[in-house]
């Protein structure tokens, strides 16, 4: 604890302990929007990989895959990978090799991500591979694991996980408890980690980085560089101020994001934006986002139940909405959800955009115009329409979401610079320079702060930005010509 507070403070940072939170970390000097609070390599990580979906192991890309040639289960992208995974890999390429073929369709990423932890752990206690202050196992030890609050269901999947990693190692030394409580640890402190755009990619445990509580409101993000998790300020931290990220989307009434922080973290949020929960303005927000719309359609009031509960009444104009009409929308929208959802061999794309267009279509009349549900359909019904290349429609419905996005993420928040991206670069693919710049350089506002400027995608949001404003000119020097 000592060498992890003397590497922090070379950082402008410590940890102190507040009762109701556990561990916390603090700035002790002043940061700034964009700046890099802290940075850090996983302890231990593992891509999302799927039967249609692999990554390399080393770097997370899906390119130039190869598979292991002795456990057929790990894949990397070449030699340089390959050779700096080896220490671990090399044991962990024994103990799956050993596994026949079912037994290895077992191994998850979560089962994969405990296996090695317990490598990792091994290889650095036999010095094989280095400890530092910031990268050891006692740092593990100190995650919270909320065992005793975790239910008795979640409980029995967790040691059925654990008896299979047991099954796998087939170290007899290690308990069945200890890897339950791993598991545990796993669910309230790794991360998902994500590429430039927020796709998720694999997860990973960052030991110093779950040091970090959360906010609704956060004064920083996480995103991650490759494998390197880097943690920006988005607002100003004074000296003495805590850091904070956002665990879970931050999209959503209190009540929707208390609920989510209580099942994977087993806390009840207080920030700024929770502490305001049962207040009018708290009941309003919810309603707007999570409610239903004014009968008029002109109105953009938003509705609250009725005394006597038939109903609903707007609280701008007065009108109510019968409880039965509600019910009949809602049940005819459950049934083309489900139909949306299941599987079907014959529906092509079109077919699909049709069902979400309805759907859209659907929740217009029911829920409020700031509706989340309704914003998620139309992000549905744009990535859909942007795997056709249909760049004139996307366009439509990306830019119907936007309004929402700008409410519901405020502040430099990662989700709202990618939608704007999206707008620049689908208003450049239809030849509309002017309004490509506008939106490009929306994002490059947002994006800059949050992921910085080195990334390979920000050097690609930078040159298509540039890229945008050269032909501007050329456009407006041959009509002047
Ligand atoms: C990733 S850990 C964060 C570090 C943790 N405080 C510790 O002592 O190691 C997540 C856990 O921290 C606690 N936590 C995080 N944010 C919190 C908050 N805003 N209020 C109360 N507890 C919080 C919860 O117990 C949660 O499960």
């Amino acid at each position: 604890m000592e060498d992890l507070q003397s590497a922090l403070k070379e950082r402008n940072l410590t940890i102190s302990t507040i009762a109701e939170k556990g561990r916390c970390l603090f700035a002790t000097g002043d940061f700034y929007p964009g700046e890099v609070i802290i940075s850090q390599e996983p302890y231990v990580c593992v891509p999302n990989n799927s039967g249609f979906d692999s990554r390399c192991d080393g770097c997370f890309l899906s390119s130039n895959l190869k598979k292991c040639s002795g456990c057929q289960v790990v894949w990397y992208c070449g030699s340089e990978c390959q050779k700096s995974d080896w220490n671990l890999h090399r044991l962990e390429c024994k103990i799956l090799s050993r596994l026949d073929k079912d037994k290895r369709k077992s191994v998850t990423p979560s089962i994969r991500l405990m296996i090695k932890l317990y490598l990792r752990r091994k290889l650095q206690s036999e010095k094989v591979i280095p400890s530092t202050a910031t990268d050891n196992y006692s740092l593990v030890e100190a995650l919270v694991a909320h065992i005793s609050d975790i239910d008795e269901k979640q409980l029995v999947l967790y040691a059925q996980m654990a008896n299979l990693v047991k099954l796998i190692l087939q170290w007899p030394e290690i308990k069945i408890k200890e890897l339950a409580e791993n598991f545990s640890k796993f669910a309230c402190n790794a991360h998902t980690i994500c590429d430039g755009e927020l796709r998720p990619l694999g997860t990973g445990l960052y030991p110093v980085i779950s040091i970090i509580n959360h906010s609704c409101l956060p004064n920083s993000v996480l995103v991650f560089e490759g494998r390197s998790a880097v943690v920006r300020a988005v607002q100003h931290i004074a000296k003495g101020t805590e850091v904070m990220i956002s665990y879970i989307e931050t999209a959503g009434s209190t009540m929707t994001r208390q609920k989510a922080l209580k099942e994977q973290y087993l806390f009840t949020c207080t920030c700024p934006r929770c502490i305001k929960v049962g207040q009018y303005d708290d009941i309003r927000e919810s309603a707007i986002l999570e409610g239903y719309r004014c009968k008029d359609e002109k109105c953009d009031g938003f509705l609250l139940r009725t005394s006597d509960d038939k109903g609903f009444e707007c609280q701008q104009c007065g009108l109510l909405r019968d409880k039965e009409e509600i019910k009949k929308f809602a049940t005819e929208l459950k049934l083309l959800e489900d139909r949306a959802l299941r599987p079907s061999p014959i529906a092509n794309h079109q077919e699909t955009i049709s069902m979400y267009k309805m759907i859209e279509r659907l929740q217009r009349k029911l829920f409020h115009p700031f509706s989340i549900a309704l914003m998620q359909t139309r992000e549905k019904v744009l990535k859909l329409l942007m795997e056709l290349e249909d760049w004139r429609d996307a366009l439509v419905y990306c830019k119907l979401t936007i309004p929402v996005y700008e409410r519901v993420y405020l502040g430099f928040h990662p989700l709202l610079g990618l939608q704007y991206y999206s707008c620049g670069k689908l208003e450049w693919f239809l030849g509309e320079t002017g309004e490509a710049i506008k939106w490009l350089s929306k994002a490059v506002d947002v994006l800059r702060i949050t992921h910085g400027t080195n990334t390979p995608f920000m050097k690609d949001l930078l040159m298509n930005l540039e890229e945008a404003r050269v032909e501007a000119s050329y456009k407006r020097s041959s009509k002047d010509e």
